[in-house]
């Protein structure tokens, strides 16, 4: 007679993308205990799986507290679907012994797809000229405003880890020069590499933020290293909105002390400053750099390896507790 196999437990609070899209590559392997068609308040569906639950499957939308891991005494993992895991406190988890996982590299090549295409877009101007069209204003004066050409263009990347080197390569192929600010120098790279941002904004014509969000990289880039990158400058954020003050560059843009910026991450998501939404010299995107069929299906694989590792007792693939 066959053996039915005793799937492990997961639980997900809030479901992420990938599962959305690959939920019976995660129901095939797992027992997995969805909060969110329970009929229960969280904190009271939590406490009733409270003394099993070894695995939990985060989202940024819910924020792994300590008042969350505090309800599960028994938990051992958090597994983030997603890159950055800045929503997961890792100092509590670290306390309680629950490792912590994210997407290593899954998302790289799309995120940075996307950091160029914002790049591009607000130095040609082409979310501009399409609702410059749609709007009627097309005629034959010929007064659309001029772009700046991308060719040529110093871009200082902040982040060299998978996704700011996806990047790097990218621009390179459009003529651009890259340098560098990162936690350490890569010194098998021939990027010149800046230790201070502000002085890397100095030297560059645009900055791509791609790091991820820490004690250390909260609000680095301030009024002080946008005003180093200057009027002609522009800045691109596929990160996380924190690392920017938002609030200097929403004054900044305003003041037209800089160029203009493309933004795919912002500090209170989902608001968006209303200034930034009235500006044509501003991209905006709804955090949805990933979002893409291969990504959810890698991301998924990633975090599937994570657990199925987790529950045999295997290294975990992608820890992301130094992060
Ligand atoms: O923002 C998306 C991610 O961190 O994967």
């Amino acid at each position: 007679m066959a053996q039915t196999q005793i799937r492990p437990e997961v639980l997900i609070v809030t479901p992420p993308g990938s599962f959305t899209y690959f939920e019976s590559d995660f129901t095939q392997k797992f027992n997995v205990l969805k909060a969110w068609e329970s009929p229960l308040p969280l904190d009271q569906y939590v406490t009733t799986h409270a003394q099993s639950v070894q695995a939990l499957i985060c989202h940024a939308y819910t924020p792994v507290n300590a008042d969350l891991l505090q309800l599960l005494p028994a938990l051992k993992l958090v597994a983030s679907p997603s890159t950055g895991a800045d929503y997961v406190d890792k100092a509590e988890c670290r306390r309680r012994g629950v490792a912590v996982t994210n997407a290593g590299d899954a998302y790289s090549e799309d995120v940075a797809d996307i950091a160029v295409g914002l790049f591009i877009d607000v130095h040609r101007k082409i979310s501009a000229a399409d609702s410059y069209v749609r709007r009627g204003l097309w005629s034959s004066k010929g007064d659309y405003p001029l772009g700046s050409k991308i060719g040529g263009k110093r871009v200082g990347i902040v982040g060299l880890g998978s996704i700011g080197y996806e990047v790097a390569k990218r621009l390179e192929a459009f003529g651009c020069k890259i340098s560098y600010n990162s936690r350490s120098e890569r010194p098998s790279l021939s990027y010149p590499f800046y230790s201070n941002v502000c002085e890397l904004a100095a030297n560059t014509d645009a900055l791509i933020i791609c790091c991820a969000l820490t004690d250390q990289t909260h609000h680095m880039i301030n009024k002080e290293v946008l005003s180093a990158l200057g009027r002609e400058g522009v800045i691109v954020n596929v990160g996380r909105g924190a690392v920017i003050d938002e609030k200097e560059l929403v004054k900044c843009l305003v003041n037209r002390e800089i160029r203009g910026a493309g933004l795919d991450v912002f500090e209170k998501e989902p608001h968006i400053p209303k200034e930034l939404v009235e500006m044509d010299n501003v991209v905006l995107s709804p955090h949805k750099a990933v979002f893409t069929l291969e990504s959810f299906k890698r991301g998924s694989e990633v975090l599937i390896a994570n657990l199925e590792a987790f529950f045999s007792n295997k290294p975990l693939v992608t820890p992301a507790m130094d992060e």
